[in-house]
């Protein structure tokens, strides 16, 4: 039997992607629309609040493509506060108008074995710590995706030693460290708390490094061999400074 990995895990991530109701807001007046939105930016404060006591962290993002409208990134400490931004956005004005599509949950891990962290005190190590509990870069894009290992019969992830899980996994960390500073990763673990196993979120500047990245890495034996992938989300950075532009009409 292979030796299971011990993770090291910290903040609850929810990926919560919402369709706009732009029909309805068109009958919906003007003053009704700017009270929703002068209520939700109170609403966005108080998050932004948390960030700046390094409590949680969150971004919002217009979504490209017609899979949703707007991608909300929340990070806290526990599955509880999720719930209760998921029930804060419900019950606010504008959460008349903003329909559930598509939500993902899971908690930002590390694994112990991080080939590219070997033989460090990681337990104390404050990059560990920031990896852990991140505040989301602010960069004009993100995208996001569920991914499994795969476990077939001659290709199974679950299956093979500690020690060739890990040097594939160097293999990859290899190949991402190439995109330092063009790409920033957030890695999660899902297994039991939603249908797939990790959640990958990407930050970018441009997106064009988005498909760069993924393409490089499907040559990557980890990825050729055990990778697969669900749906790709991806959206461009909404500052809260632009939020009300993005209602108006
Ligand atoms: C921005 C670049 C980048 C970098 C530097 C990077 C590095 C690393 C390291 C060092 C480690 C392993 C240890 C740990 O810390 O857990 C991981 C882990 C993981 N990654 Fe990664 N990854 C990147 C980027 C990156 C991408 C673009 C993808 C998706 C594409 C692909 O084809 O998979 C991905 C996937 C994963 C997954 C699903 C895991 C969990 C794997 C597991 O099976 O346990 N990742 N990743």
């Amino acid at each position: 039997m292979a030796e299971a990995v011990v993770t090291m895990d910290g903040w609850c991530k929810l990926h919560d992607t919402r369709t706009f109701d732009w029909s309805t807001w068109k009958l919906t007046s003007e003053e009704e629309r700017n009270a929703a939105i002068q209520e939700f930016q109170e609403l966005m404060k108080k998050w932004d609040a948390v960030e700046a006591d390094k409590a949680g962290s969150q971004s919002v993002y217009k979504v490209i493509g017609n899979k949703a409208d707007l991608l909300f990134i929340f990070l806290r400490p526990t599955m509880d506060e999720l719930e209760e931004i998921k029930r804060d956005i419900n019950r606010s004005k504008l959460g008349d108008f903003l329909i559930p599509s598509h939500s993902y949950v899971s908690i930002v891990e590390m694994t112990m074995h991080n080939p590219m962290e070997e033989g460090k005190d990681r337990e104390l190590s404050p990059q560990v710590e920031a990896r852990l509990k991140p505040i989301l870069p602010k960069w004009e894009y993100a995208c996001f995706y569920p991914m499994n290992r795969r476990r077939e019969q001659n290709a199974n992830w679950f299956e093979i030693s500690k020690a060739e899980r890990t040097r594939l996994l160097y293999e990859h960390g290899m190949t991402g460290r190439k995109y330092a500073g063009k790409v920033k990763e957030i890695i999660s673990g899902s297994i039991g708390l939603d249908e797939w196993e990790w959640c990958v979120t990407l930050f970018a500047h441009d997106p064009l490094q988005f498909k760069k990245i993924v393409y490089e890495m499907r040559f990557d034996e980890v990825t050729t061999k055990y990778g697969e992938f669900g749906d790709f989300i991806i959206g461009a950075y909404l500052p809260n400074d632009d939020f009300a532009e993005y209602f108006s009409l």
